[in-house]
């Protein structure tokens, strides 16, 4: 089966003012279906420009991007919009972008499900049974302003949830709010995650984040340089314990981007001398300098 979200070499170039800039440069990715991934970077690594992109808001300029079997270079602009209500939801990092102001919980969900067509009959029954699975039942006839951020984005992942969607994009989904309420939030998207089977994609620039999921894709500049994968072990005591190991995307062409930790740890820059060993690769750093090899 393939992958439900999948990447090859997606290029983005934007020009502004006679100047190009490659927000993404050939990025490649595979995500599958009913996992829980954060995709983290540091300002400006690309990391809007990807969601807008699998979100259907923006085109690449090459490459190929498919999400849930659909191809988001050959929808025409009805699919497009059936995309954004029926496969995809989201959740963004201002609340106010996520709720209408004047409207209570319910009524946010019910204006989700008439935009797809909802019967108005069910809608009610449908907003408190997504209040429910996100904890928050006693909170359906608030307006935003009576909640905290926490229960705000709690609100905004049950109106994503409305329409059930194969996959939900949150975009900074904890960048508003405290630990506390990052961390119901984060328990939240887990519960959509495990017992609805939905595929979530978390975006931030939170390293904290990879600690919330079991795999963590870390993009710079504009493309995947490593990935995280954390499990749990149980040893012969019952013991439970965390580990993660870290992992180089290796692109068609060879290319890898060495972590910055590294670089820095053993003055890796310009030209680094490679030997092959029967069943590794080594790194060394040399003294020498590009422009005087
Ligand atoms: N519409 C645009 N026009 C010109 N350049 C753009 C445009 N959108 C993004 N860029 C540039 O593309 C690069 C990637 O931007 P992007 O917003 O995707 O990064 P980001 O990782 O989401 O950053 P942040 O966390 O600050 O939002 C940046 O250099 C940015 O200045």
């Amino acid at each position: 089966m393939s992958p439900h979200i999948r990447c090859t070499d997606l290029v983005r170039i934007f020009s502004a003012e006679g100047v190009e800039v490659q927000a993404l440069q050939g990025l490649t990715l595979a995500i599958e279906r009913g996992e829980l991934t954060a995709i983290i970077g540091a300002s400006g690594s690309g990391k809007s420009t990807l969601l807008s992109i699998l979100s259907g808001l923006d085109v690449p300029t090459a490459g190929r991007a498919e999400v849930a079997g659909h191809d988001l270079l050959a929808m025409t602009a009805r699919e497009r919009t059936r995309y954004r209500r029926h496969t995809v939801g989201f959740v963004w990092q201002q609340t106010s972008r996520n709720l209408l102001p004047y409207l209570t919980a319910v009524e946010n969900i019910a204006t989700a499900l008439s935009v797809s067509h909802t019967p108005r009959r069910t809608r009610r029954s449908r907003a408190t049974e997504l209040l429910e699975l996100m904890d928050i039942a006693n909170l359906a006839d608030r307006r935003p302003a009576q909640m905290s951020g926490g229960q705000q984005q709690r609100v905004a992942i049950a109106v994503a949830l409305a329409n059930s969607p194969e996959v939900i994009f949150a975009d900074e989904p904890t960048g508003e709010l405290d630990e506390h309420n990052s961390q119901l939030v984060f328990d939240a998207l887990r519960t959509v995650n495990v017992e609805l089977g939905t595929t979530v994609l978390i975006v931030t620039h939170d390293q904290a984040v990879s600690a919330q999921v079991r795999r963590t894709l870390q993009i710079r500049d504009g493309r995947m340089s490593t990935e995280v994968h954390r499990s749990t072990r149980t040893d012969e005591h019952g013991n439970e314990s965390t580990h993660a190991e870290e992992y180089a995307v290796l692109d068609r062409v060879g290319r890898l981007q060495l972590p910055e930790e590294y670089l820095r740890a053993l003055a890796l820059r310009d030209l680094v001398r490679l030997e092959l060993e029967p069943d590794h690769v080594e790194v060394h750093p040399t003294a020498l300098r590009k422009d005087t090899a």
